[in-house]
């Protein structure tokens, strides 16, 4: 494990070009099994993550080259052997359930360990992925060991989950998109990535309706071609050198920064007294803004940010905005509507001296301005609560320690170098 070690109590300034998105390299990569035309993506991010799904791809016989500095990766999936697989997939990563369909649709039979391993914010379910497999014709059974089969192709078929979940959905449209027939999925994921997913999928001959709303139809192909795909900026990165601009006071340049999802985002910026602008694609927090809670119309109202599945704020995100809101003067009510692991780092931020007050496991209240100190915490197997830890010890003048804190490379390539060059004082060890 790495430590970070941080002098912080500098404003951070500088222009960053986001790298590409986790979540939407990690389907994507999977999609590419489910043809045998070469593929090649760019703006591939070198994370932990993608490391992962590379070395199982050629452990399997994949032909793959990957520049790592310019972030183009070539796959070609015709050689992959299923006799090489060892019933073993990527550890540590949620995104390994995303083989599900891909693997099914090339072997026809996966067995795997009843767990689906994922970061610590909650119990990662595996049931909504094996209902959607059944729904679409896969049978299932369970005896400790899953085992998966799929006699001959995917049928098509209506399904209506409990849920709106992102990697669920995901492997419903790469089910879908070879199966027999027309498939219909109500509750749909939207998120961005899964938009970036279903738009790759369709330039691969996927033919797919209602991309970026609740309900997605998926009429299924024989085949998908390969092709040339770019992986979409990280919206989270994006967020999180915005959020580190206004809470050291530093200016903040970020290109390629997808306005066009930025409309709620930018309204949680404000609420915490924070203005972002954009110019063209590049979104700008400029210096010297004061957090401050936005009073709420209402009188004795608590402001609130409640994130949920998309449009509504995104989960992966709170983490940053709590982390202004410990800076920010006046109380701030934060509601995660999906995991309920999600505020367990917050005696680690108590160590610094904020004052959260946890209402139960979905709910916390900062009570923001306290008087901080640099100290030593521990960051969480959660990407961006290790971020946030990192965000609150560079607004804090002094030496701070944010242990354990290497859970940033599944996402975020060269995040150290890219602080360094916002003047950040920032190192791993
Ligand atoms: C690789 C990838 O893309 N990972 C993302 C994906 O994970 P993932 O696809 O695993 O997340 P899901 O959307 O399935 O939700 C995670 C868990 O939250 C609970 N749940 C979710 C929604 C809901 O309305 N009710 C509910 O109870 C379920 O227990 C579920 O298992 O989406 C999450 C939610 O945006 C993000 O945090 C992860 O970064
Ligand atoms: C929760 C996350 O990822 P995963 O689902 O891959 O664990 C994340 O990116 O914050």
């Amino acid at each position: 494990m790495a430590d970070l070690i941080v002098n912080g109590g500098k404003p951070l300034s500088g222009t960053l070009t986001p790298s590409g998105n986790k979540n939407s390299a990690l389907p994507i990569l999977c999609a590419t099994l489910l043809t045998d035309d070469p593929v090649t993506l760019r703006n591939v991010p070198a994370i932990t993550d993608v490391e992962k799904l590379v070395e199982f791809f050629t452990a399997q016989g994949s032909q793959i080259t990957w520049d790592r500095t310019s972030g183009e990766m070539t796959l070609a999936h015709a050689t992959f052997d299923p006799d090489r697989l060892q019933g073993t997939l990527p550890n540590g990563m949620r995104s390994s359930v995303l083989l599900f369909p891909p693997l099914l649709h090339r072997l026809g039979r996966l067995a795997i360990p009843g767990n689906a391993e994922g970061c610590s914010l909650g119990i990662r379910e595996l049931d909504p992925h094996l209902e959607i497999l059944t729904t679409l014709g896969a049978q299932i059974e369970s005896n400790g060991t899953v085992t998966m089969e799929l006699p001959g192709r995917f049928r098509g078929a209506r399904h209506w989950p409990d849920y709106m979940s992102v990697t669920a959905t995901e492997n419903f449209v790469m089910a879908a998109a070879l199966a027999e027939g027309t498939s219909t999925l109500l509750n749909a994921a939207s998120e961005p990535h899964v938009q970036d997913l279903c738009a790759t999928l369709a330039q691969m001959g996927a033919r797919i309706e209602g991309i970026g709303t609740s309900k997605l139809t998926i009429h299924g192909v024989d085949r998908l071609h390969g092709g040339t795909f770019t992986i979409a900026s990280d919206i989270h990165e994006i967020v999180t050198f915005l959020a580190l601009g206004a809470i050291t006071g530093g200016e903040v340049r970020v290109r390629e920064s997808l306005p066009h999802h930025f409309d709620l985002i930018g309204r949680a910026f404000r609420k915490l007294g924070v203005t972002i602008d954009h110019d063209g694609d590049t979104a700008i927090v400029r210096p010297g803004q004061t957090l401050r809670v936005e009073s709420p119309f209402t009188s004795n109202l608590l402001p609130k940010i409640e994130a949920a599945p998309w449009p509504y704020f995104p989960v992966d995100l709170l983490p940053c905005m709590i982390a202004l809101a410990v800076r920010a003067d006046g109380p701030m009510h934060f509601w995660n509507k999906v995991y309920e692991g999600g505020f367990t780092w917050m005696p680690e931020l108590a160590k610094f001296g904020a004052h959260v007050v946890v209402s139960d496991p979905h709910r916390i209240i900062v009570f923001g301005s306290k008087p901080l100190r640099a100290t030593t915490v521990d960051a969480p197997y959660i990407i961006r609560a290790a971020v946030a830890l990192y965000m609150v010890a560079a607004s804090i003048p002094g030496r701070s320690i944010v242990k354990n804190a290497d859970t940033i490379k599944r996402a975020h390539p060269r995040f150290v170098e890219n602080l360094r060059t916002f003047g950040a004082e920032v190192e791993w060890r």
